[in-house]
């Protein structure tokens, strides 16, 4: 793990023993998975340490404490709130992944992993939204790789509760998008923060998290039912 060690010793993050152990153990049973079960295209140790492991937890360059209830929406294989919550184990943290077979792989590396205070909801993100226990829940939410941000905002901004934060990775220019996400942001009743560049041991090429602010409820009407946040994003 000596790219991963590398990488988020920039970050100011060191690892015990036993976190290490699990980066390891989620290592190989990502890979074992999906040899049988497609999650990722990533299959390298040195690529997962990078693109999957460090790249998930670069969202500590937003200021995360370690206290956070959080809340991953389309967490796929776990990326980024699993290597989140191995940073941070003191993290509440909620994997949401619509696809079943995703989710089934979300409950079983958890328990390999022994990690506790972790919940699986494999739901879409439109219909856990206008759950009472998810809605408006969540002090920190992070979503990687699911959508653009207009269609992002809708997914992500009404599990957060005012005050919180939605942090997303992003790639490369983003200012058109972040322009069409404007008036979406303010629907869901967020604002931008701000937007950090990633600048990394191994993670070089243009990332950058975009942090969102929660600062009002959001009208019940959002999330629009399911699809409608990608096929007909707010503007
Ligand atoms: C490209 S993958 C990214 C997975 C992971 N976040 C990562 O960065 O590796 C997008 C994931 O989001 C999930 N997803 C897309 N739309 C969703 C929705 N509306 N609600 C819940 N999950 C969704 C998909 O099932 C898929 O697993």
């Amino acid at each position: 793990m000596n790219k991963l060690i590398c990488g988020l010793s920039s970050l100011g993050i060191s690892l015990s023993s036993v976190q290490l152990e699990q980066f390891e153990t989620y290592y190989r049973e990502l890979v074992d998975y999906n040899s049988r079960v497609n999650l990722t295209a990533i299959t390298g140790y040195e690529d997962i340490q990078l693109k999957h492991f460090l790249d998930s937890a670069s969202l500590a360059l937003a200021g995360i404490k370690g206290d956070e209830k959080l809340l991953d929406v389309g967490s796929g294989a776990g990326f980024p709130g699993l290597p989140l919550k191995i940073i941070f184990p003191g993290m509440k943290l909620g994997l949401l992944e619509a696809t079943q077979k995703k989710a089934r792989f979300l409950s079983e590396i958890t328990a390999k992993l022994g990690l506790t205070g972790v919940e699986i909801i494999s739901q879409r993100a439109e219909d856990a939204a206008q759950n009472p226990l998810y809605r408006q829940k969540y002090t920190l939410v992070t979503s990687r790789a699911v959508a653009d941000m207009a269609t992002l905002a809708e997914l992500t901004l009404p599990f957060c509760a005012v005050g919180g934060r939605v942090v997303a990775p992003k790639k490369g220019d983003i200012e058109e998008e972040m322009d069409r996400a404007a008036s979406a942001i303010k629907k869901m009743g967020g604002r931008v923060s701000e937007i950090i560049k990633v600048d990394l041991p191994g993670l070089q090429d243009g990332r950058k998290l975009v942090v969102l602010e929660k600062i009002s409820n959001t009208l019940s009407q959002y999330p629009r039912r399911a699809g409608m946040p990608a096929k007909n994003p707010l503007i």
